[in-house]
């Protein structure tokens, strides 16, 4: 139980250390190409959640972000020992939460630097923590569906 919090730890050491850089190392708005034309790092600042919906509601962000806390808290506890999927999934939730809970804590603004073309030309940058969310998020379904093939083949046999 005790390696998924391990895992949101490195995670959200991670996110905060690549933040850092790029809060004490860029001037905002600076762009560094990674891959000309694919990848860039670019100095970002966003007030708002994804594609900047909300701007400056820090309140609804604080309140959505301690209940997922307290919902994968939980879930955690609950299936971390039955899935290691699952757990792994949970942990990487916890730590994009937590992650951008603490730009939005001491920063009020949330810092982004991944500049991508491949989404198309107006995916938003995002930031470590948003990665850790959204794998989150698809390995939590892929664990539900792979659960849901057991519980069936179980039932049938
Ligand atoms: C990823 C969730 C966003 C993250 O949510 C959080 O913090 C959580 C813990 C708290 C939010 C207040 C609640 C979630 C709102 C739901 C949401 O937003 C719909 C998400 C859809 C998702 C499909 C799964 C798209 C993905 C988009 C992006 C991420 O691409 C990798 C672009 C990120 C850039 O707009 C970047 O500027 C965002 C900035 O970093 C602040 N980040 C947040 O608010």
């Amino acid at each position: 139980m005790f390696v998924y919090y391990l895992i949101a730890l490195v995670v959200i050491l991670l996110d905060q250390l690549t933040k850092w850089i790029v809060v004490t190392q860029m001037e905002l708005g600076q762009s560094i190409p990674v891959i000309e034309n694919f990848l860039y790092w670019t100095s970002h600042r966003n007030q708002g959640a994804a594609w900047g919906i909300l701007q400056g509601q820090m309140w609804f962000f604080y309140l959505i972000t301690v209940v997922v806390i307290g919902f994968v808290i939980y879930y955690i506890q609950q299936y971390g020992k039955e899935s290691r999927l699952a757990g792994t999934a949970l942990a990487l939730i916890l730590a994009g939460a937590i992650g951008n809970f603490i730009d939005r804590i001491f920063r009020r603004e949330v810092v982004d630097f991944a500049d991508t073309l491949i989404f198309g030309y107006d995916f938003p940058i995002f930031n470590v923590a948003d990665s850790s969310l959204v794998v989150g998020v698809i390995l939590v379904m892929l664990a539900t569906i792979i659960d849901e093939q057991r519980k069936k083949k179980g039932s049938l046999e």
